[in-house]
């Protein structure tokens, strides 16, 4: 059995090889000739698996992609070819709360202000927007949801109104990338949108690029009208407007979920799938693949308060570093996928063990492996 793999795809090879070769391939230029004999192809966002991706896939029999989003893959073509597939729904969910979280406090710290009794609309109450949800309640801030096609199934009946997002003191969203049906997301943020925001709001982007018309955003904020910008995706991706960078308050090349963690439930949800579909025995050491943190454990003196977290979630994700490599390194030709390929290990915020004597329920839902102090 054959399996075709992106390159980075984390510990595919561990994990794979038990059931055949593995041929570990750049996402990005992956071609039909390399599935000419490829019973399975595991990918991530950057693949578009499509008619001319497949066309000399004879004996494909499984596609998975090791990531939430799916608009790179073409499941009704997968669907007509008999080929089953699976994603990883929620995989890196966490790592986005998280990435969120901390670019929040950030921005708080930058204007000196208080994130208690601040609004913050959340643009699609999924996984992602779900696990910020659960966080930002944590921050004492008034949680909106805007989900539609959640509210139309009854899953979402407290969804607010567009226009009540637009006045949200922070606009986050988690949205997947869609032309078509009821609620495209495609440009769901253009000029008419955008116009109506405020530089005292912050807008923050960590779903897909194409989400926010770019080149309107650009334009609001060369006049000095834009909210303060925290953006992980771009539209064009691999290629980013430089302009709109330099406007951002933090830039990121869209490793929002890119959590050791968060790559390797991705690894394991798409692996898992395979075997049921090619009925395989499913055998998963993932766990143990998993490295010891370089800290585990931490004692918090006092009660927590929005400094202290602010400082905590920057000792365990240092967002200010990933910024500043994006904006030296990630301009450059192939700088963004090059930092994506070799982005160091990051840990989730359970990977530290916090010892505290208060605020137990605070930690545990900003996601802290918390301890009580006895
Ligand atoms: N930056 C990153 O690293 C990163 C990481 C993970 C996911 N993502 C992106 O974020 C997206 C969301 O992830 P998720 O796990 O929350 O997905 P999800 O499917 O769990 O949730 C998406 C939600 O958006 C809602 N939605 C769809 N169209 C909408 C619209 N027009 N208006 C409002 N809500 C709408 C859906 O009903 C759903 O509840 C993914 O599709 C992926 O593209 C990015
Ligand atoms: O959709 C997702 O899961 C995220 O956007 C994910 O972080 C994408 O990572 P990539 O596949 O581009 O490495």
């Amino acid at each position: 059995m054959k399996i075709v793999v992106d390159e980075n795809i984390p510990f595919a090879q561990q994990i794979l090889s038990q059931h055949g070769e593995v041929v570990a391939l750049d996402g990005r230029t992956m071609q039909s000739a390399h599935l000419r004999d490829a019973d399975a192809l595991l990918v991530r966002s950057v693949t578009p698996v499509n008619a001319q991706l497949l066309s000399e896939a004879k004996q494909l029999k499984f596609v998975g992609t090791a990531t939430i989003g799916t608009d790179h893959v073409d499941q009704v073509l997968l669907k007509e070819l008999g080929i089953n597939f699976a994603s990883a729904p929620g995989c890196n969910a966490i790592a986005v709360g998280e990435y969120v979280t901390t670019a929040l406090l950030a921005a708080a710290n930058e204007r000196q202000q208080s994130l208690q009794g601040k609004s913050i609309a959340i643009v699609g109450a999924g996984n992602t927007g779900s696990q910020l949800a659960k966080r930002a309640k944590a921050l004492g801030m008034q949680v909106l949801l805007y989900d539609p096609p959640l509210k139309q199934q009854g899953l979402c009946e407290q969804s607010v109104s567009f226009a009540q997002v637009l006045s949200a003191d922070v606009i986050s969203l988690h949205v997947p990338s869609t032309k078509s049906g009821e609620f495209p997301t495609y440009h769901m943020f253009a000029q008419e949108q955008l116009q109506q925001l405020k530089p005292s709001q912050i807008l923050i982007n960590a779903c897909r690029g194409d989400v926010i018309d770019n080149q309107a955003l650009l334009k609001q904020a060369e006049k000095g009208l834009s909210p303060l910008l925290i953006l992980d995706v771009w539209e064009g991706e691999p290629v980013v407007l430089k302009e709109l960078v330099d406007h951002a308050f933090i830039a990121t090349p869209h490793i929002a979920g890119y959590s050791l963690e968060g790559k390797m439930r991705g690894t394991s949800m798409v692996y898992q799938a395979m075997c049921q579909a090619l009925n395989l025995d499913y055998q998963d050491n993932s766990d143990s693949l998993l490295n010891q943190p370089e800290f585990q454990q931490l004692s918090l003196n006092g009660r927590l308060n929005q400094a202290k977290l602010t400082k905590l979630t920057q000792f365990i994700y240092d967002i200010f570093a990933d910024d500043r490599r994006f904006r030296r390194f990630g301009l450059q030709p192939q700088g963004f996928d090059r930092l994506r390929k070799n982005y160091p290990q990051r840990r989730e915020f359970s990977s530290l063990q916090l010892v505290s004597q208060h605020d137990q329920v605070a930690l545990s839902a900003l996601g802290f492996n918390h301890q009580e102090n006895k």
